[in-house]
């Protein structure tokens, strides 16, 4: 509770100056409350010429002097107030003075300059501002828009009435509940979300006053205007609403009848303004009186309209709008003793916290659905009829904004009843499997089968981890293996090495450079380089083009080549096969070497036989002898050396070509068993890739699965016979 005696502001208006030249005087010392003194001239004092110079002081909480600016008057007056709104409690201000003093100007302002905005604009600019500001409450605004004249209420936000006259307006009337709350019937209040719509409102009331003015004085206003800002204001999740009300107050001019100079109608108007002035007089007196235990609010609309913001529920300010001229010191005078009448009233504003009903009919059903829950886990029954509709739609609501909820350690508060629980997992499952099935129809292959290994994942790695390591082991054992087998290789390697180099000396040698009858070509040079595979280019392209083998193998699969090999049930056969051809190669090579032999023997046994003729002949001629008919026995002898060489050559030389013939054969076999062995080592290590690869293939030891190459067969046994007990035979049948 805030208790506050009404403060009370003076506003002097701006007039010529020399018209209030020693008319008045602010004393505005800073430890002292500001106060105004106003001086009577000496020839109006009483009404009557006199030589006594009379002047009145009244103290206030702040004068405003005539330059004092729309913008001082806000921050100054109407700020301290607006602020006291919004934390809750009801606030007033309202303007009081005689006509043409400034109240419209002070509380509405002027429509000329933007600066000249008054309280109002300036204090729904503010409150908006600071409920933006806001984000720990909800706040709700609602505008109204009230007129007072001649004890008639009339709401200026109607918005269907383009109101000509004010009777055309809807008409306010007060009502008081048992509990003497006062009710405005018929007063519309308007919603403003914005400052905007405020404003809008402003306006439209304003514009309805202006319209529907009254008929005594286009110049002046004769009523009274209360512009009401309604904001309520709510913490989240909370049933407690505070209410606040600021009451903009443009009283009616203050001027007594009798200065009014009317009659007729316009001195009834004139009466009812001060009837009415003189109501809120009354209540003042009454309210500054300490022992008056009634207060006479009820008098008139605006007392009652009123009645919170004077010695009420209040924050109330009043602003004493003075036109300081001469002709108007009695009513200045009269207006700031009206002031000082106000300065005594003491105000309690209290928070206006309520509950709302309908936030705790909720909080109230929820605290029994609670209790009864809690009594059924204590005495351990629980309920078994079925949930309601409303109770499952409910549940899924609350599931859903659960679920919607961003904030990470939001709860699923249903309650102990297992109905509901129970429910709510149901609820789960079924959105979750929705979500599923709708993942499914619409994820493309690559996500689906993503999405099917996603829960799998873990076990998934822990499995292939497994399978990794125990390759790992065999990889291990293989290499182990290679490495023994390596250097056999190497020792094999180097064996066939010899051979060749065997062989590609009887590149030379073993065959004849030509038929000694024929050309001297080489007829089986090219054929007897093509017996090497590994210094024939051609051969050796062939073989890689038969076999698909990569010219360039990794190391470790060559070693895993030769140990496949070795363990190939044709293996035996190969190394028979080149066996043979290690010993075809050979006697190629001798007969070969003989060969060459005969062939210079030959040579030389025809030049011998040459040379025998030759002298032969010179013997002759030399002797004047004729030259032999038929040899002599010398020359018989080359010629039958000559012959026997001749044969033994010609029969060499078809040995030659058979073995060349057989040599070749050989090696087709050969290169055809190479090609198969190259096939099902490729086809095996395909498999063996595979089977490293099959992620859920069972375990396996390096025991039991070590078996890299086949097993030696029957076959096998039968071809590693002696050679000599061997027929060649085509490894590829
Ligand atoms: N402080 C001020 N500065 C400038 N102009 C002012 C000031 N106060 C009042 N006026 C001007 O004086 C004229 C009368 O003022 P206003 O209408 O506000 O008086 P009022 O007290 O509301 O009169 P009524 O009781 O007839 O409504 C207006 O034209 C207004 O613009």
């Amino acid at each position: 509770m805030v208790k506050q005696t009404i403060q009370i502001f003076a506003r002097v208006k701006p007039t010529v100056r020399k018209q209030q030249q020693g008319i008045y005087s602010i004393d505005e010392d800073e430890k002292l409350t500001p106060s105004l003194e106003i001086i009577l001239p000496r020839d109006l004092a009483d009404g009557f010429v006199n030589n006594k110079r009379e002047s009145y002081r009244f103290k206030f909480q702040r004068i405003f002097d005539q330059d004092a600016k729309q913008e001082t008057i806000f921050e100054n007056i109407a700020k301290p107030v607006a602020e006291s709104v919004l934390a809750g409690y009801n606030g007033t201000i309202f303007a009081y003075g005689q006509t043409g003093s400034g109240k419209t100007f002070t509380i509405t302002g002027g429509a000329e300059r933007y600066s000249d905005r008054g309280i109002i604009p300036r204090t729904l600019s503010y409150i908006f501002e600071q409920l933006q500001k806001d984000s720990s409450k909800i706040y709700t605004t609602h505008i109204s828009y009230l007129e007072i004249y001649n004890e008639c209420g009339y709401d200026l936000l109607d918005p269907r009435h383009e109101a000509s006259s004010l009777e055309d307006l809807p008409k306010v009337t007060v009502l008081e509940d048992p509990d003497q709350n006062i009710h405005l019937k018929n007063l519309s209040l308007h919603q403003a979300a914005t400052e905007e719509e405020a404003l809008n409102l402003l306006f439209l009331g304003d514009t309805n006053r202006m319209i529907a003015e009254t008929p005594m004085n286009q110049a002046s206003t004769r009523s009274h205007c209360i512009f009401t800002i309604h904001l309520s204001s709510k913490e989240p999740g909370s049933a407690t609403v505070r209410h606040a009300k600021l009451h903009l107050v443009d009283l009616a001019g203050s001027e007594r009848v009798a200065k009014t100079g009317v009659g007729g109608q316009l001195l009834t108007e004139a009466k009812y303004i001060n009837l009415s002035l003189h109501y809120l007089e009354q209540v003042i007196i009454a309210l500054s009186e300490k022992h008056r235990s009634h207060i006479p609010y009820r008098n008139s609309m605006m007392t009652s309209v009123l009645r919170d913001s004077l010695g009420g529920n209040c924050m109330t300010t009043m602003i004493a709008t003075l036109s300081l001229e001469k002709r108007n010191i009695d009513e200045s005078i009269s207006t700031c003793r009206f002031a000082q009448r106000v300065a005594l009233i003491k105000n309690e504003a209290v928070l206006n916290e309520e509950i709302d009903p309908k936030l705790m009919i909720i909080r109230l059903q929820k605290e029994i659905q609670e209790l009864k829950d809690e009594l059924a886990i204590v005495t351990g029954e629980q309920r078994t009829e079925a949930l309601t509709e409303a109770e499952l739609l409910q549940l899924e609501k609350l599931i859903t904004s659960f679920l919607e909820d961003q904030d990470p350690e939001s709860k699923l508060e249903v309650g102990t009843d297992m109905r509901k629980i129970h429910h709510c997992f149901h609820y789960l499952k079924k959105l979750l499997n929705d979500k599923k099935i709708h993942r499914q129809s619409t994820a493309p292959s690559e996500n689906k089968d993503q999405n099917c290994r996603e829960p799998l994942k873990e076990e998934e790695y822990k499995k292939l981890r497994d399978i990794l390591q125990q390759r790992d082991n065999e990889i291990n054992i293989l290499v182990n293996m290679l490495k023994k087998e390596k250097k056999k290789a190497q020792d094999a390697l180097h064996l066939s090495s010899v051979d060749r180099s065997q062989l590609s000396h009887g590149q030379s040698s073993p065959f004849p450079p030509g038929n000694p009858d024929g050309p001297k070509t080489l007829p089986f040079s090219a054929s007897t380089q093509a017996l090497d595979s590994s210094t024939s280019p051609y051969r050796s392209s062939l073989l890689h083009r038969k076999t698909g083998m990569r010219e360039e193998m990794s190391l470790g699969r060559q070693e895993a080549f030769e140990i496949f090999k070795r363990d190939h049930a044709d293996s035996v056969t190969i190394e028979d096969n080149k066996q043979i051809l290690k010993q075809r190669f050979a006697e190629a090579k001798a007969l070969g070497e003989s060969i060459n032999e005969a062939r210079s023997k030959i040579g030389r046994l025809k030049e011998e036989i040459t040379q025998r003729h030759v002298q032969q002949v010179a013997l002759g001629i030399s002797e004047n002898i004729p030259v032999p008919s038929m040899p002599d026995q010398l020359e018989e002898k080359l010629r039958s050396q000559l012959e026997e060489e001749k044969r033994r050559y010609k029969t060499m030389f078809a040995r030659l070509k058979a073995l060349k013939v057989e040599i070749e054969h050989l090696q087709l076999l050969m290169d055809k068993a190479k090609v198969k062995l190259q096939k099902e080592f490729e086809a095996w290590w395909a498999k063996e890739a595979t089977s490293l690869q099959q992620v859920n293939s069972p375990a396996v030891t390096p025991s039991n699965h070590v078996k890299p190459f086949p097993q030696m067969s029957e076959a096998q046994h039968e071809r590693s016979q002696p050679l000599s007990n061997k027929r060649l035979r085509d490894p590829g049948k």
